[in-house]
């Protein structure tokens, strides 16, 4: 076996998000929509037989290292192993905003998990690796388990769904947006009458919405002019607790006309929602 490997870590959309309920513990439940891009980070497992421990090539700005989702899941993992296992350099390529509600800090442990949980064959079940990833974060076992999924609980209750595989124009407003600030304002909806799960439903996400939309606008008008633009070609909302915002389109060529006319100073991205996480596709090739 190799003792170097590449893996993609994904952006998750929250293809809708609905606030149904709040726990004792002051956690927010929702019913949401998660699909995966096929565009993400990349990150690189390289073991090191001669260097003992897990490192990142080089630091995240604005993230400790020991806070690292990265250097969490790898220490995660490392606790579980019953054999002394090779050092490992870990290095990033970072496309997706940090803290945009892409899901990429989610993302990059889910790959860890899988990354090493292969290169240390360690053969831990996809079960046992959601459960070590939902301490690290709520969208972890999306990711770890790779399918899009019906999300219920704060996300770890998951149920494979299909939604259509539509292309997808994804803008990051310039503000940040932090999810703990969003969940704690007072004018939140947070009584979401629950659905079920329906044959409906999988196919089409567009009746329902983003729960944090409307307090979000509010709080940054950024968003509220991004959505109000991408809105003229169609369905768009909010993902997670923002800052990103898509709209959908049924080809890549009708997603990329709204991209070039984007107005300036705005980021973003073009891309495919997918089924299947391109994470777990790259593992199977492998195998
Ligand atoms: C909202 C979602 C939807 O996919 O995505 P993002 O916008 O972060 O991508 C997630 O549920 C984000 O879950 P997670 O990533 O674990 O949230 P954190 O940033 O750790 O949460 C910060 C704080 O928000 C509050 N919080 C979070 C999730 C939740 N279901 N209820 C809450 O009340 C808690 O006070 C928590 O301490
Ligand atoms: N490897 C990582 N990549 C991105 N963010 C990370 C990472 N490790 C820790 N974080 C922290 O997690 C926060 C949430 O990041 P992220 O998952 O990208 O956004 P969101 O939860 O909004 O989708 C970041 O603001 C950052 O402080």
């Amino acid at each position: 076996m190799s003792t170097s490997i590449t893996l993609p870590s994904p952006a998750k959309l929250n293809l809708f998000l609905h606030i149904v309920g709040r726990r004792p513990d002051g956690y927010h439940e929702l019913q949401t929509l998660f699909q995966f891009l096929d565009y993400g980070d990349d990150i690189t497992f390289t073991l090191t037989p001669d260097q003992p421990g897990v490192r990142l090539a080089e630091p995240v700005p604005g993230v400790a290292d020991e806070d690292n989702l990265i250097i969490r899941a790898a220490r995660a993992l490392e606790a579980r192993a019953t054999t002394t296992l090779p050092g490992v350099t870990i290095s990033l390529v970072k496309r997706l905003p940090m803290g945009g509600g892409l899901g990429g800090g989610s993302s990059n442990a889910a790959t860890t998990l899988l990354g090493l949980n292969y290169l240390w064959q360690m053969d831990l079940g996809l079960d046992e690796l959601a459960e070590i990833g939902l301490d690290l974060g709520a969208d972890v076992p999306v990711f770890v388990r790779g399918h899009a999924a019906f999300g219920e609980g704060v996300g770890e209750k998951l149920t494979p769904v299909n939604p259509p595989e539509d292309w997808f124009v994804v803008l990051k407003p310039s503000c940040d947006i932090n999810t703990g600030k969003i969940f704690s304002e007072e004018g939140l909806t947070r009584d979401t009458p629950k659905i079920k799960i329906a044959p409906a439903f999988e196919g089409d996400a567009s009746r329902y919405r983003n729960d944090c939309e409307d307090v979000v606008r509010k709080l940054y008008p950024e968003v509220n002019q991004s959505l109000e633009w991408l809105s003229q070609f169609g369905p768009a909302r909010l993902t997670g607790t923002g800052a990103c915002i898509f709209g959908r389109f049924p080809t890549e060529s009708a997603a990329r006309i709204i991209w070039e006319s984007k107005p300036s100073g705005i980021t973003g991205f073009v891309a495919k929602g997918v089924n299947v996480s391109p994470l777990h596709q790259k593992l199977t090739e492998l195998k």
